[in-house]
């Protein structure tokens, strides 16, 4: 069984996905964190974000390792002489303003597309396109939407910042990601904006049931 659950830039995919998994005591994987760990590698190698072969390059010598634990999902580089995990660093402001260039050349998505499709099932899958391009075939999609307001008080509760630049950074996300963030045909789109995260889970659930 594969569930997605995609989504807009903090719409609460990870921490959704979290719960639903942690309820269906199989994993979930995040897809954004192999285009985050990408972006941090790149930025730290001072690679363009745009340059495809230089990245694939860079990535080929890189061992990275996803680790799609429920509680949350944790990535290492595992360099013999310097292993490293990479999920803090993963989630700044700087591979925040990177990653959408990266997420859109088409060889990136093929090489994060690679792994998650490697991954044996069950398994929660979040993202953007994981209903859409990458698990066409799983038995129940979800996708979240909130207003950019909402999404960006939720961040600021979690990463300090000054609520209207989030938001202003969260919508330009949006638009930069929108090639590849839309709802499949038959996924379930569910607005968090006045939903707390338990009430999410619940709906989501409730929508993996109906389904099974
Ligand atoms: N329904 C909700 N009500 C209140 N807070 C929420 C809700 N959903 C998520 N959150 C909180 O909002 C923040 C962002 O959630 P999360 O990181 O899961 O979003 P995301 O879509 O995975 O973000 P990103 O696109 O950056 O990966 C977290 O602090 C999370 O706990
Ligand atoms: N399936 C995916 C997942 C993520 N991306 C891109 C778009 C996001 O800006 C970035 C980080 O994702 P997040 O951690 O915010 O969910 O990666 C994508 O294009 N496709």
């Amino acid at each position: 069984m594969i569930v997605t659950i995609d989504g807009v830039a903090a719409s609460g995919k990870s921490s959704v996905a979290s719960g639903v998994a942690s309820a269906l005591s199989i994993p979930y994987v995040s897809s954004g964190l192999l285009y985050r760990a990408a972006t941090l590698l790149a930025l730290e190698a001072g690679t363009s974000l745009s340059d495809a072969p230089a990245l694939l390059s860079l990535l080929g010598a890189a061992p990275l390792r996803l680790e799609p634990l429920a509680g949350g999902n944790r990535i290492y580089l595992d360099t013999p002489d310097c292993p490293r995990e990479l999920t803090a660093d993963a989630h700044t402001s700087a591979v925040d303003a990177g990653v959408s260039a990266l997420a859109q050349l088409p060889q990136l998505r093929e090489w994060v597309n690679a792994r998650l499709r490697a991954l044996t099932p069950p398994f929660v899958a979040e993202g953007r396109d994981m209903g859409t391009a990458v698990f066409p075939q799983a038995r129940a999609k979800f996708f979240l939407v909130a207003s950019p307001r909402v999404r960006a008080l939720r961040r600021v509760k979690e990463r300090v910042g000054d609520v209207e630049a989030v938001e202003q950074a969260l919508i330009a996300r949006d638009e930069q990601d929108q090639l590849q963030s839309h709802p499949a045909a038959d996924a379930q789109i569910i607005d968090t904006s006045d939903l707390d995260l338990a009430g999410v889970i619940a709906a989501v659930m409730a929508g993996v049931q109906e389904r099974a």
